[in-house]
């Protein structure tokens, strides 16, 4: 029988697994159980929605077996099994491998965390064993196989017999060593306590053989005996009371559902009863998910049935903003047999899908209130989704998230909301002032800025992509018109002085500025002197709808560089070098044009912009040298 290779990938993870430096071992047996528990669930759905399919309820069951001497633990299912296809895509791969890198292979943590970030599934078996044999028979089908593998070197599918659909997951335990005990997954009290605290919330029982003892009643001794029993609860923590559950069933249940490797930042469990009744656990992850902004996220909700699952990830019921929340919907009041094209307008779901986003962001508010800390974490993970979604759409959303906003400011050096902001606006300020730039350190030094913290004004630092996109089209806040600090007219009352002098300097120095103009060309709109700068020679500002930030962001998003911002160029005409600039413009033309050039490649530096022309550049620096 041929040896088949695992994918490359699969092989580190295996790898990982099999030299288990993952501490936590015991919880192969939760992911072993869950994965059972969804072959179920693909059962049991299929046989309620398909006449042609016979069953009982009773038939569908876990069984934990231990055979201490032959080293096994077993964990059979009556679920929908596998065909050899499914074997080999499913085992032979890591689902979900598509981004699977690892950055180092000596790092020990690295691996941790990706395994963390993974949830370990089927593999996780090969922490505790030897070898793992997967014997399987698909719904539908009348062969059954036997899949074999003893780690990374590969595994074997031969055919094989099965009476019943469902899968039988048979693991060779590894002996135990000084440091690992192994023995302990084959102890019947342990694998017990293992199955009650991580899977006892799964719906099916999950049946295994109990030793207890007993009086005879003739010679009144105590003798074991054996007898299965059903050790979970099998109530769907969804069904229980609020006030049954605490925080380590939650996570459990976090856990067991693959929402996410680390803990929930919130869990928000309601129930509603009305024209749509259903019941609802959600969770807010603490950790952004690896593949959270990439195509490869998928947002969606568990929606059941009465119970049963329908659907594993349900995007209607969350709106893209808030495609974070992971959780499970179960109504009553679905129809089993919906399908994905009568979802889009499914009367309940909609309804549903618009109490859970007001829910979501009422739970949000109040952690922003009421937690601060952890709402800024929050928003640190996923703030920006939320800014997403005030830009998409036209900005139809914008009322509904703009609360939930959150910006750096130049003054509090902390995140701030808009309305903190507002709150704290001086008397004589007009508009709410932001920059834009890659980082706050650089932001905080923007020449453009000088006027607006003489004036004691906040700025808001926006330092990711879409920040201006978004505060773009929400145009203002309470009244409030946002304004760029590059942006000409801040609306900062001159007197009337410093206005009739500047007027004069410009006035006076018109043809210099015009003959910078021409040098320039195309690149700027206009020559100035700058009201705003102080210590700084140059700068570029900006009015109308694209700011020199938006331009980089969108040059650097398509290949189309056509988009510009309309720029000027200020200078500080109170600088040193405004006065060489003078003498250069009446007695040597050429070094007017090296300086001119110098400045706004100087202007474009400071911007963050690159230099149009490097080469040209560099000679102009060695001409000045
Ligand atoms: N007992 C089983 N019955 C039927 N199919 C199974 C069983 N166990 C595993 N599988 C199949 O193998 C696939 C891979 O399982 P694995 O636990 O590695 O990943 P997963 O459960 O899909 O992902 P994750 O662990 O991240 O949730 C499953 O998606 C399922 O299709």
């Amino acid at each position: 029988m041929e040896k088949r290779e695992f994918k490359a990938e699969s092989k580190r993870l295996l790898d990982l697994m099999i030299n288990s430096i993952y501490t936590n071992k015991e919880i192969f047996l939760r992911e072993l159980i869950s994965n059972a528990s969804d072959a179920i669930d693909k059962y049991y759905y299929k046989a309620l929605t398909d006449s042609d399919i016979n069953f009982n309820k009773e038939d569908f069951f876990i069984n934990i077996s231990i055979d201490k001497e032959n080293r096994e633990l077993t964990i059979k299912d009556t679920g929908i099994g596998m065909t050899r296809e499914e074997l080999e895509d499913n085992l032979g791969i890591i689902a979900r491998s598509g981004s699977f890198n690892f950055k180092n292979e000596n790092d020990k943590k690295e691996d941790i965390d990706i395994i963390g970030q993974f949830g370990v599934g089927f593999y996780s078996a090969f922490m505790v064993s030897d070898s793992v044999k997967v014997k399987t028979k698909a719904l539908g089908e009348n062969e059954a196989f036997l899949w074999k593998s003893s780690g990374a070197e590969g595994y074997t599918i031969e055919s094989t017999t099965k009476e019943k659909i469902g899968t039988e997951i048979v693991l060779k335990i590894k002996e135990s060593t000084e440091d690992e005990d192994y023995d302990e997954f084959l102890d019947e009290y342990t694998i017990k306590a293992l199955i009650k605290r991580y899977s006892d919330f799964i719906r099916y029982p999950i049946k295994m053989m109990i030793t207890k003892q007993r009086q005879n009643d003739d010679s009144k001794e105590y003798e074991e005996y054996k007898e299965l029993e059903i050790i979970n609860s099998m109530v769907p923590i969804w069904r229980k009371n609020k006030n049954e559950l605490d925080e380590q069933d939650y996570e459990n249940f976090y856990r067991e559902k693959h929402f996410g490797m680390d803990k929930p930042l919130k869990t928000i469990h309601f129930n509603v009863d009305g024209m749509v009744s259903y019941r609802s656990i959600l969770f807010i992850p603490s950790n952004t998910p690896y593949d959270f902004y990439t195509k490869e996220y998928e947002k969606g909700l568990e929606l059941y049935s009465s119970g049963v699952l329908i659907m594993e990830k349900c995007s209607e019921l969350i709106p893209d903003y808030f495609s974070f929340v992971k959780g499970v919907i179960d109504s009553e009041d679905l129809s089993l047999n919906i399908s994905r094209e009568m979802l889009q307008n499914n009367r309940e779901l909609k309804l549903i899908a618009k109490k859970i986003e007001e829910k979501i962001k009422d739970e949000l508010k109040s952690l922003l209130e009421n937690e601060r800390e952890k709402y800024k974490e929050f928003f640190k993970n996923f703030g920006k989704g939320i800014k997403f979604g005030v830009y998409n759409d036209f900005g139809m959303n914008k009322e509904k998230l703009q609360d939930l906003l959150m910006f750096y400011s130049s003054k509090e050096k902390d995140l701030v909301t808009l309305d903190e902001y507002v709150e704290k606006m001086k008397e004589d300020q007009k508009y709410i002032y932001y920059a834009s730039g890659d980082s706050i350190d650089r932001l905080d030094k923007l020449p453009q800025s000088e006027i607006i913290k003489d004036k004691d004004y906040e700025i808001l630092y926006l330092t990711e992509d879409v920040d201006e996109f978004a505060i773009k089209i929400l145009i203002s806040y309470k009244d409030k018109e946002f304004r760029s600090v590059s942006s000409e007219d801040l609306g900062i009352e001159e007197d009337k002085e410093k206005k009739k002098e500047e007027e004069k300097t410009n006035e006076a120095n018109k043809d210099l500025f015009l003959s910078m103009k021409e040098i320039l060309g195309d690149k700027i709109n206009e020559v100035k002197s700058s009201k705003r700068l102080k210590n700084y020679p140059v700068c570029l500002s900006s009015d109308g709808d694209i700011s020199i930030e938006m331009e980089k962001i969108l040059s650097s998003m398509s290949e189309d560089s056509s988009i510009k911002a309309s720029k000027t160029l200020e200078i500080n005409v109170n600088h040193d070098i405004f006065n060489t600039l003078q003498k250069v413009y009446s007695d040597d033309k050429d070094k007017f044009i090296l300086y001119t050039n110098l400045l706004y490649d100087q202007a474009l530096l400071i911007e963050g912009l690159p230099i149009e022309d490097p080469i040209e550049f560099s000679k102009n620096i060695s001409k000045l040298m």
